[in-house]
């Protein structure tokens, strides 16, 4: 299961940011988990969450939007840690982009964004293809053990931030994850 869909709005329709950003991740992951989890019949899995550096730095650009993927962070975090989560058989990531060429970055006005006509150039100039997010968020799947990883994906590649980086430079050592 992927928690994918997010807004970016610090004017006045703030508030749904962190509805769809954030209670929508809890929701729908609580939801998942109940269909997922071994320990209650089901099959276990993998529930993939989509950050943004937003949910790895604070940015004045996007305060709210920074507030719900930390949020987003550290929810997903707690699940990682929860000591029942192994007899659940559910594996939680994340994915943590900069700025990709998509409709949401298209449509960013400095209505959305504070700060917007100052730093657009510095954020178009670190924008990815949304291939580049693709490619990273299978080649996380591909890893044999994923719970705990945030895959940061920038112009200058990727990088786990909450895992020891060896091999090919992406694979997740769950041993170095907390
Ligand atoms: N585009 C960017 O620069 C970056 C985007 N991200 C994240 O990547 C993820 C995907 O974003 P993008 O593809 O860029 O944006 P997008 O605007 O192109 O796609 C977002 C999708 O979310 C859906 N969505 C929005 N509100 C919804 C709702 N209430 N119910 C159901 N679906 C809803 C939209 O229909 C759309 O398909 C988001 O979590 C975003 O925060 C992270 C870093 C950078
Ligand atoms: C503007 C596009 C709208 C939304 C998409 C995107 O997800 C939003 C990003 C919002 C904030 C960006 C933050 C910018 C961060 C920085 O200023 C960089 O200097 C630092 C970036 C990564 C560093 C990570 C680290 O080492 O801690």
């Amino acid at each position: 299961m992927v928690n994918n869909a997010a807004i970016v709005n610090e004017g006045s329709g703030w508030q749904r940011v962190i509805a769809i950003n954030l209670t929508a991740v809890i929701v729908g992951t609580k939801l998942a988990a109940a269909h997922m989890r071994k320990d209650k019949g089901g099959k276990g899995g993998r529930i993939v969450s989509t950050l943004s550096v937003a949910g790895l730095v604070q940015s004045h650009m996007t305060p709210v939007y920074c507030a719900t993927k930390h949020g987003v962070r550290a929810y997903i975090t707690g699940l990682c840690k929860d000591p029942t989560r192994p007899d659940q058989g559910i594996e939680y990531a994340m994915i943590a982009p900069d700025a990709v060429d998509t409709p949401m970055f298209q449509s960013v006005d400095s209505n959305r964004v504070l700060f917007w006509d100052e730093l657009k150039d510095e954020m178009k100039r670190r924008m990815m293809k949304p291939q580049a997010v693709g490619e990273a968020f299978l080649q996380l799947l591909r890893s044999d053990v994923i719970n705990g990883a945030i895959l940061q994906v920038d112009i200058q590649g990727k990088t786990f931030r909450h895992m020891e980086c060896v091999n090919d430079g992406v694979t997740f050592d769950p041993s170095k994850a907390f």
